[in-house]
């Protein structure tokens, strides 16, 4: 029997693979990540739901499903494409292989196809859309119909359902965690720091916020194109105005630029890896970061009260801001690293020094 599947692009490139994890036809949209280790991280990285994920390192899976790595309780891509996992993984915290891992989440996979060449035409043509299908008639067609896809409702697809608090040994700030799809590794950091972090859906308005009465506010990640979220963006203009220290991470980095009256714009296929640098303009320090994401705000549309502190060394466009019209600041990639370097966990120490300044 043949189990071949196919993956088909929007522009009709079509790879021939096998399949693991669960079998299924899906749509998405197709993206490459660069990391050559933190699979589980980016499995579970809500900011993935609605895209096909690509792993260019050619060997995924040979440490195993490790449960306590991930960043949330499940896998949120559309499906997962490597050239070739791992059957017998090895490591004395592994629960088991992939397979059986994305089977059991209901998650599509392929393997077998040269993703160097899929990743060189992702490059070449930029972010597209595509299918994978066991249906070898009408490639064609699967190629045209991928095109109309659209990720929508991204946010209010990954977010929490009702609060939830989680609380270290010993309380010395409260922070509200606004989950627009949050790493669990931001609770993991705010809780190292004595932080009680109380994450709230993302329909959350600014007067539930503040009535949590909180020391500091953390903007999360989250998937999608962040301009959609308009609901989130004028709740956040009102949140600007209470003086409460606020950091953003990615999707909130995009977010409180735009309710500050920035521009989003897409890129060209993103930044997704553990080696992405971001250069710190006061200092012009590089640092090595942790990334995963198609968007970033327009650097020449920030106001004149919004600093650009970090920008990408490879391409120029904009990684950080600190406003200065009020205690906040942001960043595009992923200080809580995970995975990927922790060059940038600093950032959640100014995070609490400017809590202390607040509570001062
Ligand atoms: N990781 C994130 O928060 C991603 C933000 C946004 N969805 C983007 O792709 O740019």
């Amino acid at each position: 029997m043949d189990d071949s599947i196919y993956l088909v692009l929007e522009n009709g490139a079509v790879f021939k693979g096998k399949p693991f994890g669960a079998r299924g036809e899906v749509i998405g949209e197709i993206v490459f990540t660069t990391g050559m280790t933190g699979y589980l991280e980016t499995l579970t990285d809500p900011s993935y739901y609605g895209q096909i994920v690509v792993q260019t390192f050619p060997l995924i899976g040979n440490y195993g499903v490790i449960p306590s790595d991930f960043e949330s309780a499940k896998p949120w891509v559309s499906a997962y494409i490597v050239r070739e996992w791992c059957q017998e993984p090895s490591n004395f915290r592994s629960e088991g292989d992939l397979d059986t891992f994305l089977k059991k989440s209901g998650i599509v996979g392929l393997y077998g196809i040269d993703t160097r060449e899929l990743t060189k035409i992702i490059r070449e043509h930029g972010v597209m859309n595509a299918r994978i299908t066991a249906d070898p008639s009408g490639l064609d067609k699967a190629a045209e119909e991928s095109g109309s896809y659209r990720i929508e409702d991204a946010v209010e697809s990954v977010t929490c359902p009702t609060p939830r608090i989680t609380e270290p040994g010993e309380e010395n700030y409260r922070v509200v965690l606004w989950d627009y799809g949050a790493k669990e590794n931001i609770t993991r950091e705010l809780s190292k720091r004595g932080c009680t972090v109380i994450c709230v859906p993302c329909s959350s308005t600014a007067e539930e916020i503040l009535s949590l009465r909180p020391d500091g506010i953390m903007l999360s990640n989250g998937p999608g194109d962040p301009a959609e979220n308009t609901g989130i963006i004028s709740e956040l203009k009102e949140l600007c105005r209470s003086g409460v220290p606020i950091f953003g991470i990615c999707l909130g980095h995009q977010l409180l630029a735009l309710a500050q009256g920035a521009r989003t714009e897409k890129l060209k296929y993103g930044h997704r890896g553990a080696n992405q640098p971001a250069k710190h303009m006061p200092s012009g320090r590089v640092y090595i970061t942790s990334q995963n994401h198609g968007y970033a705000v327009v650097s020449d549309s920030l106001p004149e009260w919004a600093e650009l502190s970090f920008i990408n060394a490879n391409d120029g466009t904009c990684e950080g801001v600190t406003y200065i019209n009020m205690p906040a600041f942001t960043v595009q990639f992923h200080p809580e690293a995970c995975g990927g370097p922790h060059d940038t966990s600093f950032l959640f120490d100014r995070f609490i020094a400017l809590m202390d300044a607040y509570k001062a």
